[in-house]
Parts: structure tokens; sequence; C-alpha cells
């Protein structure tokens, strides 16, 4: 991780945003001692159901059947199970860093983003987006390095889905390939990163980046931000939000 000069965000299809939105987990938090109330989190992702994937404009996107529990998140510092419902990441350009959280002031090259609702006290996911304890978003750092074993199973598809609005099947994905060794984790109350921005996240960052090659980053951007008619064919890079001042938020850490 080197330290990342901030790249303007937004483009014409996204432009700045304003909101709380991510928070920084600076200061020191390495330093932030465990709250011992905080139990692990456990993912039964074994029977999830992958459906598709998409460019949606903003990010790719891999879309779960979110109809039963049949995929959830549960402990740590959530009082129900949430139901994964898609996953989606945040990079820079070349060589930048595109993470939505940094650590201490450091950023990664992206950041990988689960998205899960709680179904038990919430109809849909468009009701539980807007409660502020609708939604439970696991991030994930990625780093450079090798080539990381599982990342090629998204990385190969994204030649079918480089257009925006543009999807594919996408099915028998188990995200777990994908979790670092370590689920220590920070956790924050803050909001969804890109509009609608509601302040309905219980952000669980995992303090562990897995570790990914330039090469594999790289194929990201060459997904675009346009669609197929579009004469201007606009590369997706930068699609993350720099991080907001934490505004006295707490964050808490696992152990
Ligand atoms: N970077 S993030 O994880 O904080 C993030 C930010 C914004 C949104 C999402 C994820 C996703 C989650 C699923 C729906 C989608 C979205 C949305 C779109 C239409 C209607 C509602 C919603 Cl929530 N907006
Ligand atoms: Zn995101």
């Amino acid at each position: 991780m080197e330290k990342r000069t901030v790249p303007l965000y937004g483009t014409k299809t996204s432009p700045l945003l304003r909101g709380t939105g991510s928070l920084p987990l600076t200061s020191s938090l390495r330093r932030l001692p465990c709250d011992p109330n905080l139990g692990p989190i456990v993912l039964n992702y074994d029977q999830c159901t992958s459906l598709n994937i998409t460019n949606n404009g903003h990010s790719v996107v891999v879309e779960f059947d979110d109809t039963d529990d049949r995929s959830v998140i549960q402990g740590g510092p959530l009082g129900n199970p949430y139901r994964l419902k898609q996953f989606h990441f945040h990079w820079g350009g070349k060589g930048c860093h595109g993470s939505e959280h940094t650590v201490e002031g450091m950023s990664y090259a992206s950041e990988l983003h689960l998205v899960h609702w709680n179904a038990v006290k919430y109809k849909s996911f468009g009701q539980a987006a807007e409660a502020p304890d609708g939604l439970a978003v696991l991030g994930i750092f990625l780093d450079t390095g090798d080539d990381h074993r599982w990342l090629h199973m998204i990385t190969d598809a994204l030649y079918m889905v480089k257009f925006k609005a543009s999807v594919t099947d996408f099915k028998g994905f188990n995200p777990k390939c994908l979790l670092p060794s370590s689920l220590h984790y920070w956790t924050y109350l803050g909001s969804l990163t890109t509009p609608p921005l509601h302040e309905s996240v219980i952000w669980i960052v995992l303090k562990e980046p897995i570790i990914v090659s330039e090469k594999q980053l790289g194929k990201f951007r060459t997904l675009l931000f346009s669609g197929e008619e579009e004469d201007q064919r606009m590369r997706m890079e930068n699609n993350f939000r720099p991080p907001q001042p934490l505004k006295g938020r707490e964050v808490r850490s696992s152990n």
C-alpha cells in the first residue's frame, strides 16, 4: 500500500457525490482496542445461487437469488441474518488506488462490496435500503501482487459485459473464494457510497486484504461506463468515492 493521491472522482456518468457515504477508517484504527462484545461474523454462502453478471454503468455486479435465506451473513454487529443480494467492485485508474475506505490514510487498489439486506425486518431490498439497520455491506480490500487463483472466474466474464446495461448468465459462483483467511474486521454505521446514498449500511470491513495482480485489475478497466450505442467510449475506472470525514462516528474493531 502506498500513499494515494486522491483522483478526481466522478465522470459524466457518475458525478461527484454528496452525503456521508463511506468513511475513512483513518487515524490509529489498527491500534483500536478490540471490542469484546463484537463476536465473529459468520458467512453461510454454501447454498448461494449466483444468477448473472452485469455492467450497471457504475461497476460490475454479480447478483444472487435472495428469495430465501440460502446465503446470509450473521453475527458480529448484526442483530439478524442478512441475505446476500449482490457484490460489486470499486477500483482506480492505472497505478492509482481505488478503495472506498482507507486505513490510517492509506488506500488499496480496489475494494469488493458484498451487499446484504435484513429480510427478517423488511419485506424487500428497496425497503431495507432505506432503513438504518436495513443493509450490511462486507468490504474487502484488494491489494496488488500475484494473480488471485479464483478472480479469473470474474475477469474471464468481463468481455461479455463491456458496455453499460449489458448482462449475462453467471451461475455457480460462490464468493467465499474471494475471502481472505482472516475475518477480523472494523465496523461502523454509514451509508451507501453511491446514489441513493441512504444512511442504511452496517459496514463490516475486513482487515486483511486479498491479493490480485495488476493484470487482473487491468481487465476491470476494459469495462466501459458507456453503452454500446454511445459514440464516446469512456473506460470504467476511478469508480470509487474517496472516504468522507468520520464526523465523530464510532468505529469498532473485532479481535
Ligand atoms: N457501494 S455500496 O455498496 O455502498 C452501494 C451503493 C449504492 C447502491 C448499492 C451499493 C447497490 C446495492 C444493491 C442496489 C444498488 C443501489 C440501489 C439502486 C437502486 C435503488 C436502491 C439502491 Cl440501494 N445502490
Ligand atoms: Zn460499493
